[in-house]
């Protein structure tokens, strides 16, 4: 089941400038900052009440933030679901037509198990499923 907005990413070009953007929009600074290897990625994010921002910085062009910015410019880049069992959501939502960008839940940043969907099946919108990691 799908349960809350957990996060909107957001794809920055410096991300040390969007921080003190963001602090000073949303009055709160970044509880979190982390890089993940595995997607070229450096995150950091920003808690509003029971969902958060995720900004994403390219760490290398083969990131999928570089590419993106590249053809869109920065803005907006995928809306991030939170789900209480990813394996079940992935299977329900390819039995309903949808595609997975992964196959496999992959560890994503804060502590997560994330899947994609591509947009191109979802009205152009980049959608994440994640689900907290319980250790
Ligand atoms: C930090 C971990 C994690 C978290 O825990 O929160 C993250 O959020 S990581 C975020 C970065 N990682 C990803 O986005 C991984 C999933 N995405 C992908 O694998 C790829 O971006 C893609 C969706 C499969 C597309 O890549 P690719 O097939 O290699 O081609 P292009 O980059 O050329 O794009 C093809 C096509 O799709 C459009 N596109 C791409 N990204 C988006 C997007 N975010 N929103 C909307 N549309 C998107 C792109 O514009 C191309 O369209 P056309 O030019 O019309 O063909
Ligand atoms: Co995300």
């Amino acid at each position: 089941m799908l349960t809350n907005v957990e996060h909107i990413g957001i794809a920055v070009r410096d991300i040390a400038a969007s921080n003190d953007l963001f602090t000073k929009l949303l009055n709160v600074a970044p509880y979190k900052s982390e890089t993940i290897e595995s997607e070229n990625v450096t995150t950091s994010f920003f808690q509003v009440n029971q969902t958060k921002i995720e900004l994403l910085e390219a760490t290398s062009s083969e990131s999928a933030i570089a590419r993106f910015l590249e053809k869109k410019g920065e803005g907006i880049h995928h809306v991030a679901f939170e789900v209480d069992d990813i394996k079940a959501e992935m299977e329900r939502l390819k039995n309903e037509g949808f595609t997975l960008v992964n196959e496999v839940p992959k560890r994503g940043a804060d502590n997560k198990l994330v899947c994609f969907l591509h947009p191109k099946g979802t009205n152009g919108v980049l959608i994440e499923l994640c689900q907290e990691i319980k250790e």
